[in-house]
């Protein structure tokens, strides 16, 4: 029996949908129905529904995009921070019982010293000890470094999601309807295998840890809109800032992750993601607007 928080959200809607589609035994709560921030409270939801496994996919991410959460600093150390710490603390409480959290990748900027992605080891470089982060970006590091030493526990780490639906939330979405774009290399999720990836975590049972849960490689903005050119909109021109200044000046109120992931861990465990450029290829293939 598997515990869903937060599958009133863009990733824990997906959840529940492959919860449902797979037919896995599930209970879907909401802060609506039961407040399940409070430890007590979930303490008792836990036993209550003999939980054997518990998915965090709730948190605070601000709308329409984390520029949001410099104005809701306290909800969103709640949501990424203080959460994710009442919940282990009630699992822990509840008998012990496993559970996965969803992180972000948005904890790093750019790619490692030597050049190469950065892997689960490496200490995070966009952050309120590094000083140089968004408050979003600050409170999902947190967030891991409450989790850092506890037991039965994933931590899945999702970049920037995207699939074939069109959504507010969808990174290709986004990319079509700004009106000006940021050049940048992102490693990124699509948004069905990262949740499929971390429900085979669960099942076959592979050790506990963080995990990267990206598709295999980065890619460039200019690369998504030269694919969304090729396999969706022939006709459509990009703008681009001219340098991450402007972006910041005409665009946002608070500085971006832009950042490549190494996912080699996940792939060593079997589990099977596939590479940025065909994922991106089939969700423009299979583009919906409805
Ligand atoms: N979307 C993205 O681009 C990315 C998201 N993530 C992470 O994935 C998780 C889910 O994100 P996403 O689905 O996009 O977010 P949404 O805002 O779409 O949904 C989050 C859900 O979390 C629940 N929730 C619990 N506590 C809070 C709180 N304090 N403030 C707001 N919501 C709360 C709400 O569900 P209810 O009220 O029903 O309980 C809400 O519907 C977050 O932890 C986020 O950091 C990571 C990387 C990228
Ligand atoms: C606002 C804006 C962003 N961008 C770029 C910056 C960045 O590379 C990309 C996405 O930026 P946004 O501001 O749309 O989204 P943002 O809120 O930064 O997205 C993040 O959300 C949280 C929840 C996460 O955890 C991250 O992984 C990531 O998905 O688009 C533009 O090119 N033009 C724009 O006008």
């Amino acid at each position: 029996m598997i515990l869903l928080l937060g599958h009133t959200g863009y990733i824990g809607g997906e959840f529940k949908r492959q919860l449902e589609s797979s037919g896995i035994e599930h209970r879907s709560i909401s802060r609506s129905e039961l407040d399940y921030t409070r430890r007590d409270v979930l303490i008792s939801l836990i036993r209550e529904s003999h939980a054997t496994f518990l998915i965090n996919a709730a948190g605070y991410t601000g709308k329409p995009n984390v520029d949001a959460c410099e104005q809701h600093k306290s909800e969103c150390l709640d949501g990424n921070a203080v959460l994710p710490g009442t919940i282990r603390e009630a699992c822990e409480m509840a008998g012990g019982i496993p559970w996965g959290h969803v992180s972000s990748g948005c904890i790093y900027t750019g790619r490692r010293h030597d050049g190469q992605g950065f892997t689960e080891t490496d200490e995070p470089n966009f952050c309120f000890r590094t000083n140089n982060c968004s408050w979003y970006s600050g409170c999902k590091a947190l967030g891991e470094e409450v989790l850092a030493d506890a037991d039965d526990v994933f931590i899945w780490r999702l970049r920037i999601p995207f699939n074939e639906q069109a959504s507010s939330r969808n990174y290709l979405s986004k990319l079509i309807r700004y009106e000006r774009l940021l050049q940048a290399e992102n490693s990124i999720s699509h948004l069905a295998e990262f949740v499929s990836a971390c429900l085979e975590c669960w099942h076959r049972r592979v050790p506990f840890g963080i995990y990267n849960v990206t598709n295999t490689g980065s890619v460039t903005t200019r690369q998504v809109t030269e694919m969304i050119q090729r396999h969706l909109l022939p006709d459509k021109t990009y703008d681009f800032f001219e340098s991450e200044a402007e972006f910041m000046q005409l665009a946002a109120k608070t500085p971006r992750s832009n950042c490549v992931m190494d996912n080699t861990k996940l792939l060593s465990t079997g589990i099977k993601i596939s590479n940025i450029q065909e994922a991106l290829s089939q969700s423009l293939r299979d583009w919906s607007d409805e």
